[in-house]
């Protein structure tokens, strides 16, 4: 499903990817740790299709984003979606939350996805559909994002990343933001989604125990490096890269 091959990328003249490959399946979910700076969000922007990368290709369902022409890569870059650790990054802060939900939906008339084609015709069913699947009452969907509260917001952002049905959705510290006891309700809803869907999710978190709780591989980047690729059984393997380990090592103190 996507295929990351010897990718490079720097900002004037700092490498902040270094020679990157891995490939992702339908269906899995890839844990993407690393500290700060390390190269995590770069890397989502890359296989967004919103950064070129310097070297290398990323190829999703068979399509290279780098040599796709400006029409095609437009095509391509709906297969991917992100939701942010900020909701409010995904929603139009002067919008109404069911216009926001469905924005991607009136990008790409040709791509409304099974679950929603019966209402392609009323805008506002397809809206109410997408808020059931993220369990957000529909009296909510003529609010804009700041009447509602953190978790809901980041539900509306949930709605809106699924909308198109990608096969993959980066989820880019999708919990960071928001109260501890709201966390684990988006993680379920993620996991939920994700089952229903077969999407894949690329999941970035600096949070271990999340990252555990959703992830079936883990890839660590270590100053712009893949210094670690293992599936989530081999989290305490004795072949850990040192840094893995203390990553999981500082996860466990906290
Ligand atoms: N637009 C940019 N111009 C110049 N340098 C950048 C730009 N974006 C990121 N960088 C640098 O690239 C490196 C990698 O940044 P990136 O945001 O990908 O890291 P990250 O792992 O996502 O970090 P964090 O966990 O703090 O979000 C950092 O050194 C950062 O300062």
């Amino acid at each position: 499903m996507l295929e990351v091959k010897n990718v490079s990328k720097s900002y004037q003249l700092t490498l902040v990817l270094k020679d990157i490959s891995f490939q992702m399946a339908q269906g899995e979910c890839l844990g993407l740790i690393g500290g700060s700076g390390s190269g995590k969000s770069t890397l989502a922007k890359l296989i967004l299709g919103i950064a070129q990368c310097d070297e290398g290709e990323v190829i999703l369902n068979g399509a290279d984003f780098q040599s796709l022409k400006k029409g095609e890569l437009r095509r391509a870059r709906r297969h991917v979606q992100a939701v942010f650790q900020d909701p409010s990054a995904s929603l139009n802060p002067k919008l109404r939350i069911w216009k926001s939900i469905i924005e991607p939906l009136e990008n790409y008339p040709d791509a409304v996805p099974p679950f929603l084609i019966e209402v392609k015709a009323d805008k506002r069913k397809m809206a109410e559909i997408l808020l059931s699947k993220v369990g957000l009452q529909q009296d909510l969907m003529n609010r804009y994002p700041h009447q509602l509260s953190g978790g809901q917001r980041q539900r509306a952002a949930i709605a809106r990343g699924i909308s198109l049905q990608p096969s993959l959705l980066i989820c880019d510290e999708p919990t960071s933001s928001l109260d501890v006891s709201i966390q684990a309700q988006i993680l379920n809803l993620l996991r939920e989604l994700k089952n229903e869907f077969n999407m894949s999710y690329l999941f970035i978190s600096h949070d271990m125990a999340a990252a555990r709780y959703m992830c079936n591989r883990f890839a660590v980047l270590k100053e712009g490096s893949l210094v670690d690729l293992f599936s989530a059984d081999d989290l305490f393997g004795v072949n850990r890269h040192p840094y893995t380990r203390k990553l999981i090592a500082a996860a466990m103190e906290s």
